[in-house]
C-alpha cells in the first residue's frame, strides 16, 4: 500500500513537472502563443519575443551568416510584447526612452512611450519589472541611436517595481566588490548576463565535442570518503556519516572506476578546496570539467583530447553571437572597468588575439619541466625577467614561472603568448596516483602535464595513471597514505579509505590517464577578465559565503 502511495506520488510530481516543463518551453521559445498559467499574459495578437531574437532581426549579418527575420511582412505592423526589467529611463517632455533588458543579450532594447498615451513615466524606475507591447519599427533618429529599430508603445504593465531610493543598482558605474556583495542582483548587469550566456554556451560546446568522440558524461559524487589525492585542502563533514567525509577535491578517482568500464568518460562537476588563498585565481567552490581515457598508455593522447577541446571550443566561439558580444563588451568597457580587470589584453591586440593563441596551425608547444626550468634559469640569467622564486628543479613552478612560460613560449610566440604544455615534472611534486615517465622510476619523473597560459598560470593538470597494483600499493605508502605493512601481512594489507581505489588494478586493470581543467578559470580566460569571482554567479572564497 505504501509503495503504491509513494508511486502515486511520484506520478503526480513527474506529470506536474512535465506540465509546468512544456509551459516553461511556450514561455521560451518566444513564439505567439502563450499560455495563461504566465503571470502577465500579452495582448491578443502580440507575440513574445526576446530582445535578442528582435535585435537580431536588423542586425548585420555575424561572419557571413544571415539571420532570418523573425516577422514576413513589411506591409503588417510587427506587435511584439517584451518581457524584461528597465535598465534606465531617459526622461524627455514629450516621450519617455526606456532602455530595456531582459538578459538574452547585454544590448538594451529602446522603447518609446508617449507621455500624452502613458501618462506620468516617473515610476518606470531603473529595475523595474515590465511587460510592454508596441510596434517594432524604424527609429527615426537610428543615425544616433545604435538601433535602428525601437519599440513604439502600445501598452505597458508594471509587473514589479523597483524604489529607487533603495534599489542598489543604478546606471552608474558600481564596483566588482561592491556588486559581489550582492550576488542576488548581480546577474541583471549586461556583462554578467553574458558571462551566464558564455558559460551555458560553452558548457553546450564542449558536452558537443565529447558526445560527437563517444565520450560519456558522468555525474561522480561530490561526497567523498577519501580526502588522499593531495590536492589542497579538504572540506569535511564529521557527523551525519559513520566517519569524516569530504567535498570532493577533484573526482579524478570516481572517473577512473567509470573508465574501467566505460573507456572514455567526462564530467563538468563542483569541485571544494578549503584553500586559504584569497587570490583572483582561486575559488573555495568550482567546477572543474575531467575526462579519463582507458586503453592509452602515452600522454600525448591525453594532451591530444585537450588540445583538440579547446580548439574545437575557441574556433566556435569565435563564429559564434555570444562571442561577438562578449568581444563587444570587451572592447567597449569603460576605463574604470578595464582597469578593475587590471589585464593588458585590449592593448595588446584584444580578446579576439587571445582567442586565436589557441588556433595556432601547428600543435600547441610542448616542452618538459626540466627544459622548463632550464629556460626560467636562462632568462633570469640574462636579466630578462626577476622572479621573486628563484626556479630550481625539484620545486614547485609559482604562478609567476608559469606565466612566464607561457607569455614566451606558448601560442605562436605572438605579443601574449598562449597555451603552453609542461610535462614530466618531479614525482615528489604530484600526487601519488602518477604513473613515472620511465616505468622503473629511474627518471625521478612522472608522466604528467600542466597546461599554462598567459596571465592565469595552470590551467589543465593530467596524467598517466599508475596501473599497476603493485606500484600503487608501494606509492600509497611512500606518500604517507598507508602504515607500513604489519609482519606477514602480504599486499593484503589495510589501504583504509584507498582500498577501492586500489583494487580497479587488481581485477581487469588497464592503462589509462586523464586530466582536469579549471573550468571557470578557462571562462574567465576567454571572457578577458581577471578576477575569476566575476565569472562564477555565487562566487565562494575564505570568509566569503554571502547568498
Ligand atoms: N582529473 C584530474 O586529472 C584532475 C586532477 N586530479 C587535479 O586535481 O588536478
Amino acid at each position: 500500500m505504501e509503495k503504491l502511495f509513494n508511486i502515486a506520488i511520484r506520478t503526480s510530481f513527474w506529470s506536474r513537472q512535465r506540465r509546468s516543463l512544456s509551459r516553461s518551453h511556450t514561455w521560451l521559445s518566444g513564439e505567439a502563443t502563450q499560455s495563461s498559467a504566465v503571470q502577465a499574459p500579452p495582448p491578443h495578437g502580440s507575440r513574445v519575443v526576446s530582445i535578442a531574437t528582435l535585435l537580431r532581426d536588423h542586425e548585420a549579418p555575424v561572419l557571413g551568416k544571415k539571420v532570418e527575420p523573425s516577422t514576413g511582412s513589411k506591409d503588417v505592423p510587427d506587435i511584439v510584447t517584451v518581457n524584461g526589467w528597465i535598465r534606465s529611463n531617459r526622461n524627455m517632455k514629450k516621450y519617455s526612452f526606456l532602455h530595456v533588458a531582459d538578459g538574452t543579450t547585454s544590448q538594451p532594447l529602446q522603447a518609446v512611450i508617449p507621455k500624452d498615451q502613458f501618462g506620468d513615466t516617473k515610476a518606470l524606475t531603473t529595475g523595474t519589472c515590465i511587460q510592454i507591447t508596441g510596434e517594432w519599427k524604424p527609429s527615426p533618429g537610428s543615425k544616433q541611436n545604435q538601433q535602428a529599430k525601437e519599440l513604439h508603445y502600445h501598452s505597458l504593465k508594471v509587473l514589479g517595481t523597483a524604489d529607487p531610493e533603495t534599489y542598489p543598482i543604478q546606471k552608474k558605474y558600481h564596483t566588482p566588490e561592491f556588486l559581489r556583495s550582492m550576488p542576488h542582483l548581480r546577474p541583471r548587469l549586461p556583462t554578467q548576463a553574458a558571462l551566464l550566456q558564455l558559460r551555458s554556451w560553452t558548457t553546450a560546446r564542449i558536452t558537443n565535442f565529447f558526445l560527437e568522440r563517444e565520450f560519456i558524461q558522468v555525474h561522480p559524487p561530490i561526497i567523498t570518503s577519501s580526502d588522499c589525492e593531495g590536492a589542497g585542502e579538504v572540506f569535511t563533514q564529521d557527523h551525519f556519516f559513520r566517519s569524516p567525509k569530504y567535498l570532493t577535491v577533484s573526482s579524478q578517482l570516481h572517473l577512473e572506476c567509470f573508465a574501467h568500464a566505460v573507456p572514455k568518460v567526462w564530467t563538468l562537476s563542483p569541485t571544494f578546496r578549503a584553500e586559504k588563498s584569497d587570490t583572483n585565481r582561486h575559488l573555495s567552490e568550482f567546477y572543474m570539467l575531467e575526462a579519463e581515457i582507458a586503453f592509452t598508455n602515452s600522454l600525448e593522447d591525453v594532451m591530444f583530447v585537450v588540445e583538440n577541446m579547446t580548439r574545437y571550443l575557441v574556433s566556435g566561439l569565435i563564429e559564434s553571437r555570444i562571442g561577438k558580444e562578449i568581444t563587444d563588451i570587451h572592447a567597449s568597457r569603460s576605463p574604470e572597468e578595464a582597469a578593475a580587470d587590471g589585464e593588458e589584453v585590449a592593448a595588446k591586440g584584444g580578446l579576439r588575439a587571445r582567442w586565436e593563441s589557441f588556433l595556432t596551425p601547428n600543435r600547441w608547444t610542448r616542452m618538459t619541466y626540466t627544459q622548463a626550468v632550464e629556460h626560467l634559469s636562462h632568462a633570469v640569467a640574462q636579466g630578462e625577467v626577476k622572479f621573486v622564486f628563484e626556479p630550481i628543479w625539484g620545486n614547485a613552478l609559482q604562478a609567476e614561472h608559469e606565466k612566464f612560460l607561457a607569455r614566451k613560449f606558448g601560442g605562436s610566440g605572438g605579443v601574449e603568448g598562449g597555451p603552453l604544455f609542461v610535462t614530466d615534472y618531479p614525482t615528489t611534486l604530484k600526487p601519488f596516483y602518477m604513473l613515472p615517465t620511465t616505468l622503473d622510476g629511474s627518471d625521478e619523473t612522472v608522466a604528467c602535464f600542466d597546461l599554462l597560459l598567459p596571465h592565469v598560470g595552470e590551467l589543465v593538470g593530467g596524467s598517466l595513471r599508475e596501473h599497476r597494483y603493485e606500484h600503487l600499493v608501494e606509492k600509497m605508502r611512500a606518500f604517507g597514505l598507508i602504515p607500513p605493512p604489519a609482519e606477514g601481512a602480504g599486499m593484503e594489507e589495510d589501504l583504509g579509505g584507498l582500498k577501492w581505489y586500489a583494487e580497479l588494478r587488481k581485477w581487469g586493470s588497464v592503462t589509462h590517464g586523464g586530466f582536469g581543467m579549471g573550468y571557470d578559470r578557462l571562462l574567465a580566460y576567454l571572457a578577458g577578465i581577471k578576477d575569476i569571482r566575476e565569472v562564477v554567479g555565487f562566487p565562494r572564497w575564505r570568509g566569503r559565503c554571502d547568498c
